[in-house]
């Protein structure tokens, strides 16, 4: 129920008032601290000549220090400039147990106060402002850093603010939420993903504001809002913890570049600073620079959708289990016991025991393999020393003199030759072939480094304290494993088990729970992008427990036709319809990427069409033609499925295929056709 409040446009006339003029002596403060940069630059430049070292020095230092301080203003500006735009988005009254008067409380993106310290504007992550989130009226409590504080909900309001005006308030009862998450799931897409501040559900703001579990996965349904909430999780986590987390601190593992593009704005918008993103293929890359090459993933995934290459998928589907990687520890295990075999070694006078070198190799168990060697090289030259000076002169040997003899006595001396051993150790030879000469099947790509590891060591990022991984259906337990040894932080990790979309794929929610320690749970079953009709038809072609929320619209439409001439008439037709509407973004999905690339080549040249691929970028508003494996994790206002005939889709696995792409649409969903329907359509009544 929108409602005219006299008292909220006036206040919101003077917070306005107020925040412009902390704008304009923002403003000021940055020219000022420009002049006083130049001028030292200036008087630097001119006296250095004349100037001892530790003038130099003080110089410099006061310039560093009026760098930091003008970025810090420059920053606190852009929020002011931001909050000009919408200062606050809800008011909750808050009345303390022992009081009779409730105080207002109004949530922004950012903080703003006066300058008698009084809070006009609370950040959205400030304890006090979860309330907003977890309570209707009446009984409330929040944590403070001092404890719990109770008391009870007097009021709650939302507002709709933009360019500085009013677009609408409203005033809460239990169903307003859902009033004002309506206005915001009906508009039409964007470029970029959005910040849901405003609109963030209880269950949801339970896992953004989650802050003991050590790995924290989230198992939600298609549109559930996880990709947003673990983004939100990082602004609330470099809120909290500004004193010792900076952006540069956390790492998000995202599937392609298309979709760290189009998440790149949440953060910005939320007043941080945007995150470092890389794929699974860019750690790969790092680690095997120089040593190995290996097929990409793009070019694989089409070769097993074929279907064609039946020993690639029984490959893929080995080394994707959790099996495998067991077998791979019992393997390095083994390795590690049974492959050294330490012998005596004579450095000019001396002969260190191989029982010597034996319990020196034991010591260092926890290392790598070559680790324990270069520490059991340290203990050699050091008794080489005592006896040295204990006894006579003895010459010491180099380091690398010791480390080549301690390498002999391993059975292998390359990671590659220890990794494809295992094959030939578990009786699978025919598990391992080489793509090409030097160079991986993509399969190979993770349990190769995952060795590589055991054998060489690796060097972890230290400096990150929380990795973000997104799509987590789509990775093995083995690139678990590698992650977990190289980023040995916090871990948020999200996706969906039921988009699956490599369908040799054996990795299950069962398998991660076993990969880590001290991981928690939550799932998400409501789903806030696509409308009722199209969660509705989207269920009936693959089961899930998706609950849609209520917002209504289109049925979606299954086209037939004669041929696939018709088919495509009816798709231009579907664009032409587009053109004239009021939606901004239009997804074709297609199941291939060559079925994308044959139906771009007959649209183009009449339509402005565009390709996403795994070359692309960034994600652009308008007509993109794609696959189900690039549309993954993106929307569209508008989806059109072509050729969803029984010949292209047929399996159990294009179900789910046939499932993600429903679930792409927003607003409105058709589905194109020629010769005969596939089966795993729902029938249209
Ligand atoms: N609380 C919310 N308020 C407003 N919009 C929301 C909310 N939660 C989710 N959404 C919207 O729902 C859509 C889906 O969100 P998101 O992409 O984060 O979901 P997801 O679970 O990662 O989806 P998928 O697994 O299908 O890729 C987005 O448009 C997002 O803005």
């Amino acid at each position: 129920m929108s409602v005219n409040f006299p008292e909220e446009t006036k206040h919101l006339d003077r917070i306005i008032g107020r925040l412009q003029d902390a704008l304009n002596e923002l403003d000021e403060r940055v020219k000022a601290y420009a002049d006083e940069f130049k001028e030292s630059m200036k008087y630097l430049a001119e006296n250095r000549s004349g100037m001892d070292g530790m003038e130099i020095f003080s110089n410099q230092t006061s310039i560093s220090q009026m760098i930091r301080s003008g970025t810090h203003t420059v920053e606190r500006r852009t929020k002011i400039a931001k909050l000009i735009d919408s200062p606050y988005f809800a008011r909750i009254d808050f009345k303390l147990v022992d009081e009779n008067e409730a105080d207002p409380v109004y949530i922004g993106r950012f903080s703003f106060s006066d300058d008698d310290n009084n809070m006009l504007i609370y950040d959205w992550r400030a304890p006090i402002s979860s309330m907003y989130y977890d309570f209707e009226l009446g009984h409330a409590f929040y944590e403070a850093p001092a404890g719990v504080i109770e008391g009870e909900l007097t009021r709650k309001r939302q507002f709709k603010i933009k360019n500085g005006q009013m677009e609408y308030a409203l005033e809460s009862s239990i169903s307003i939420i859902d009033e004002v998450l309506q206005r915001e799931l009906s508009s039409n897409s964007d470029q970029k993903m959005k910040n849901i501040v405003a609109t963030i559900q209880k269950e949801q703001n339970k896992i953004i504001r989650n802050e003991n579990a050590d790995v924290l996965v989230i198992q939600g349904v298609a549109g559930s809002g996880k990709t947003s909430i673990a983004l939100h999780r990082i602004a609330y986590f470099l809120y909290k913890y500004k004193e010792r987390l900076s952006a540069q601190n956390v790492v998000i593992i995202s599937p392609n570049k298309v979709f760290a593009d189009y998440i790149s704005n949440v953060l910005p918008e939320l007043g941080e600073e945007p995150i470092v993103e890389v794929g699974f293929e860019d750690i790969a890359a790092e680690q095997l620079h120089n040593v190995l090459e290996f097929e990409r993933y793009a070019v694989e995934i089409d070769r097993l959708l074929d279907g064609h290459d039946q020993q690639l998928a029984e490959r893929t589907r080995f080394k994707s289990s959790l099996e495998f990687l067991t077998q791979l520890d019992e393997y390095l295990e083994f390795a590690s016991e049974q492959y050294f075999e330490p012998q005596d070694c004579t450095f000019g006078s001396v002969t260190v025991s191989k029982d010597f070198i034996q319990k020196r190799y034991q010591a260092y168990k926890n290392q790598p393999i070559s680790q324990r060697f270069a520490e059991i090289t340290e203990d050699i030259i050091l008794l080489i020393k005592k006896e040295s000076v204990m006894e006579r002169k003895i010459p010491v040997p180099t380091k690398k003199a010791v480390m080549k003899k301690l390498l002999s006595m391993f059975k292998f001396t390359s990671t590659l030759a220890l990794y494809t051993h295992f094959f030939t150790f578990i009786d699978r030879p025919e598990m391992f072939v080489f793509k090409s000469k030097n160079s991986l099947e993509h399969a190979d790509v993770f349990p190769y480094i995952y060795v590589k590891i055991f054998f060489e060591g690796i060097e972890g990022l230290d400096g990150i304290q929380h990795v973000v991984i997104d799509e987590m259906q789509d990775y093995t337990p083995v690139q678990y494993a590698v992650i977990k040894k190289l980023y040995k932080c916090k871990k948020t990790i999200l996706g969906d088990f039921g988009q699956i979309v490599n369908p040799y794929n054996s990795n299950s929610l069962q398998s991660l729970k076993k990969l880590f320690e001290n991981v928690e749970f939550m799932e998400l079953n409501k789903s806030y992008r696509s409308t009722y009709e199209i969660i509705s038809f989207a269920q009936r072609i693959q089961q899930s427990n998706i609950a849609p929320v209520e917002r209504h619209g289109e049925e979606p439409r299954i086209i037939p036709c004669d041929s696939s001439q018709s088919e495509l008439a009816s798709i231009e037709k579907l664009l032409t319809d587009f053109r004239n509407s009021s939606y901004s973004s239009l997804g074709i999905i297609c199941k291939t990427n060559r079925q994308a690339k044959e139906l771009y080549d007959a649209l183009h040249e009449k339509h402005d069409v565009h390709v996403l691929d795994f070359n692309s970028e960034k994600f652009i508003d308008g007509i993109t033609i794609t696959t189900i494996h690039m549309s993954k994790g993106l929307e569209f206002d508008e989806v059109i499925i072509p050729s969803a005939n029984a010949e292209r889709y047929q399996t159990d696995f294009d179900r789910s295929l046939l499932y993600i792409a429903c679930t792409r649409a927003m607003h409105k969903l058709t589905l194109t056709y020629h010769g005969e329907i596939t089966s795993l359509l729902p029938l249209q009544g």
